[in-house]
This record gives structure tokens, C-alpha cells and sequence, in this order.
């Protein structure tokens, strides 16, 4: 059996369990987004009057985070009266960020469980060893109700990453090549593990980008095996208490790929679509009117060093707009200790607050008819950071500082080759 089996078969009661086989799990965590009131709705529908367990639901205040309308407000306002109809202590306000990196300031991402919330990106939270999956407000009714939720138990694809990482490249170049290479269709249902000797270079940081954007692939979830790394984390975070399971060493996984990341420079995803991707100088000169650096793919603290170092006492190419968005209210805070934001709005970028903010086209920075936006983000369908003529280009975020005090997309090699980053 494979770690991800394993943990399926311990939350469903059962020895074994097999790829294919629906099973009933007892789930660990469960998150409501603020997008999905309609849960709640469902969960009276269904007859639900007490929740399950409300230490073990968490509701997120991330989509619109400060209101941007009188019906988001009047969400925001439902959903604080039934977190204290419910006893539920764990309402993530709009002071808070996105759901993702909430998880992981809180430590709230555990090797061994089940993490279900009303979002797709939940795969991130295989970057912890967690099953995590993204799911829709009647799935997430049913867990309020019966603290329980079906699976078909995933195929397992593993995706091993060797060689060495060129200097300016970074996990979300690597993934946005994997995403190219095998299409957006092809992980669909199925869960990918990361493995190879790269992962010892991915901090937590990066590690959640990889595991992010496996739902680009259409994954059902994504895993990296716990190590130092993800133990040191969770120590840091106060975490002690979890069951790490290893995957046996006949397993036989349905596809076993391995990924020389070496030659795989700073990667662009150009419209319309998150796998149509080529080598960042295939666009090179392009104007881009916004640079935007945030969401739970790239809007990290090591998200924002890199785009201080690359600004550091520079100015933000005149003609071009940079959108800073820390994904959580910690990742600011810290931002702000290390001056980064100090740095970056010295240089002449605009600080939003943290949340998903413009990543699916909301508020707080969205893009006109015929505008270019590199972005840190993950999708770059038509219309999602604003009008549907707006064109995104999703980079590392490298990438995006370096087209903020260029004004036009360039390679953040340029600087390594001058030594100017380490
Ligand atoms: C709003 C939410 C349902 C959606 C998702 O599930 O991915 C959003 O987070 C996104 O990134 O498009
Ligand atoms: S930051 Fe973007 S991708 Fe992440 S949960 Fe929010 S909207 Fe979705």
C-alpha cells in the first residue's frame, strides 16, 4: 500500500484499501471558504441542526477579505451568526488571508489527516503529508452533519525530481513545466506525489507551491513524503502529535515519472490556459501593465524576499503597476519585520490585504480589456483577474518582480548572472 492508502484505510476503518474502491473516511478538518455560504444552507437542508464536532471546523474569511459589497458583508455577517450559533472558535476573519496559508501559519496541516475544504487548491496540503482535497458545499454539508465523507480511493502517480535547479528557478517553475508537459487534463482523480533529491532544496514554502498547482493537473490530492524539513516546520508550529506513514516499498504506482528539472529554465504560462507553457524568453519584451505577487501559490514571505531583493532601491518601471497581496496576515507581519514591503513600496508597488484579493478577479487589482498581468498566481483563464480580454501570464514571482522594474517580461536570470542575487 501507498502513504496515501494507508491514511485512507485508518480514517475509514478498514485494514486495506485498494485505488478505486469507494470508502466512507472520518475527516479531520473541515473549512468553509467564505464564497460557499450555500453550505450551511445545505447543511439545514439536510437537517443538520448541531455540527458534528466545531473544534474540527474552521471558516475562512478569504475571498473578499475586507467586503467589497453589501452582499458579501451580509455573507460575512451570516456566517459569523452561525459560527456562534455553532460554538465554532475558529472563524478566520477578514484580518486573517487565504485559507492555504492559514493552515500552515496555524499548523493546523497535519502528516496523516484529512484536511476537506470548499476549495480546489486544498491539494496544497499534501506539501504536509495531509490528504487534502478541495470539495463542493454539499460535500461539506454532509461533514457538518455526519463528520464523514465518501472517496473513491485515488491512482497514485509519482513524479520524481532530479538534477539541479538553475539559478532563478524556483518550484513554480518546475511545476508550471510538469503542468506543460502533461497537460491540465491528465492527473484527473488521481493523486501526485512528489519525490527525488530536489525536494531537499524546497522549503515548506515551496513545497506548497508544487502541491498547490497539482489541482492545474486535475489531481484529487497531492503528497510529498514528511521529512526534516516538514517536521522542523510543524515543531516550529508547536505540532507534535501525528501519524507519518510510509509507502510500501513494492508499491506500484499507475505512472512513475522523473523530471531532470535541470534544463528547465524560468517557465511562463501564457493565456488561456495554466498548460500552455513555454521558457520565459519566449516572451521576453512583452509589455506587462501589472505585476502581481500573491495567492496561496506565490504569495509567501519567500515570495516577497525575492521580489525586495530584485527591487531593493529600484523603481517599479514606469507604465507598469505592481500588486502586492500577502497571503495572510502572518506573511505581512513578517514581511513587514524583514522590510520587504518597505522596500517593494519604496520602489512603487501598491500593498493590498491579505486574502485572494484579484487571484480570481474579486477586487483589489484587476485588469482592463487588453491589459498584460505576470502573476504568481495559478490560473489565467479569460476574466479571471478582471476583464475577459485581460491577459495573465503566470510566473514565479521572480519572474513577476523582475517584469515590474523592467516593465516587460524578462528573465530573473539576468540578475544571477550578474551575481546580484545569491
Ligand atoms: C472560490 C473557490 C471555489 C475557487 C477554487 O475552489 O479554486 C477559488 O479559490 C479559485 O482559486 O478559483
Ligand atoms: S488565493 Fe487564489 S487560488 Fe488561492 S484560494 Fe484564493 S482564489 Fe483560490
Amino acid at each position: 500500500m501507498h502513504a496515501i492508502e494507508k491514511l485512507l484505510a485508518k480514517k475509514a476503518g478498514k485494514a486495506t484499501v485498494h485505488a478505486g474502491e469507494f470508502i466512507n473516511c472520518t475527516i479531520d478538518i473541515a473549512g468553509i471558504n467564505d464564497l460557499y455560504y450555500q453550505t450551511v444552507k445545505s447543511f439545514g437542508e439536510m437537517g443538520g441542526e448541531t455540527v458534528f464536532d466545531n473544534k474540527k471546523i474552521i471558516l475562512f474569511f478569504d475571498h473578499y477579505a475586507p467586503c467589497a459589497t453589501e452582499k458579501q458583508a451580509d455573507n460575512h455577517k451570516k456566517f459569523r451568526e452561525f459560527a456562534k450559533a455553532q460554538g465554532i472558535k475558529k472563524l478566520m476573519d477578514i484580518n486573517e488571508g487565504v485559507c492555504h496559508q492559514l493552515m500552515a501559519d496555524y499548523g493546523f496541516s497535519h502528516p496523516g489527516e484529512i484536511i476537506v475544504i470548499t476549495d480546489s487548491h486544498t491539494t496544497t496540503h499534501g506539501a504536509f503529508g495531509a490528504f487534502g482535497t478541495g470539495v463542493g458545499a454539499t460535500d461539506l454539508a454532509t461533514i457538518l452533519v455526519t463528520g464523514k465523507l465518501w472517496f473513491k480511493v485515488p491512482e497514485i502517480i509519482r513524479i520524481n525530481l532530479i538534477g539541479k535547479l538553475q539559478k532563478g528557478v524556483y518550484a513554480k517553475d518546475v511545476i508550471l513545466h510538469i503542468i506543460g508537459d502533461l497537460k491540465a487534463d491528465y492527473g484527473v482523480y488521481k493523486a501526485i506525489e512528489f519525490c527525488g533529491p530536489i525536494l531537499k532544496d524546497f522549503n515548506i514554502s515551496e513545497r506548497m507551491a508544487l502541491c498547490n498547482m497539482t489541482t492545474e493537473l486535475g489531481a484529487k490530492t497531492s503528497y510529498i513524503q514528511p521529512d526534516k524539513i516538514t517536521t522542523d516546520f510543524l515543531q516550529k508550529h508547536g505540532v507534535h502529535n501525528y501519524t507519518i506513514y510510509h509507502t510500501d516499498e513494492d508499491y506500484k504506482y499507475t505512472a512513475d515519472l522523473t523530471y531532470d528539472v535541470t534544463n528547465i529554465g524560468p517557465q511562463i504560462a501564457a493565456p488561456f490556459s495554466v498548460d500552455n507553457v513555454d521558457n520565459i524568453n519566449k516572451f521576453a519584451g512583452l509589455h506587462v501593465d501589472q505585476a502581481y505577487l500573491g495567492s496561496c501559490t506565490g504569495g509567501r514571505v519567500e515570495d516577497f524576499a525575492i521580489a525586495a531583493k530584485i527591487l531593493e532601491g529600484k523603481k517599479v518601471h514606469n507604465g507598469t503597476r505592481m500588486i502586492l497581496v500577502p497571503a495572510s496576515r502572518s506573511v505581512l507581519e513578517k514581511c513587514i519585520e524583514k522590510k520587504y514591503i518597505q522596500t517593494l513600496i519604496a520602489a512603487g508597488a501598491t500593498l493590498a490585504t491579505p486574502g485572494c484579493a484579484a487571484c480570481l478577479g474579486i477586487h483589489q487589482g484587476l485588469i482592463a480589456a487588453d491589459e498584460v498581468c505576470i502573476s504568481s498566481t495559478n490560473r489565467n483563464f479569460p476574466g479571471r483577474m478582471g476583464n475577459l480580454k485581460g491577459r495573465i501570464y503566470l510566473a514565479s514571482p521572480a519572474s513577476v518582480a523582475t517584469a515590474a522594474l523592467y516593465g516587460e517580461i524578462t528573465s530573473p536570470q539576468k540578475f544571477f548572472e550578474r551575481g546580484l542575487c545569491s
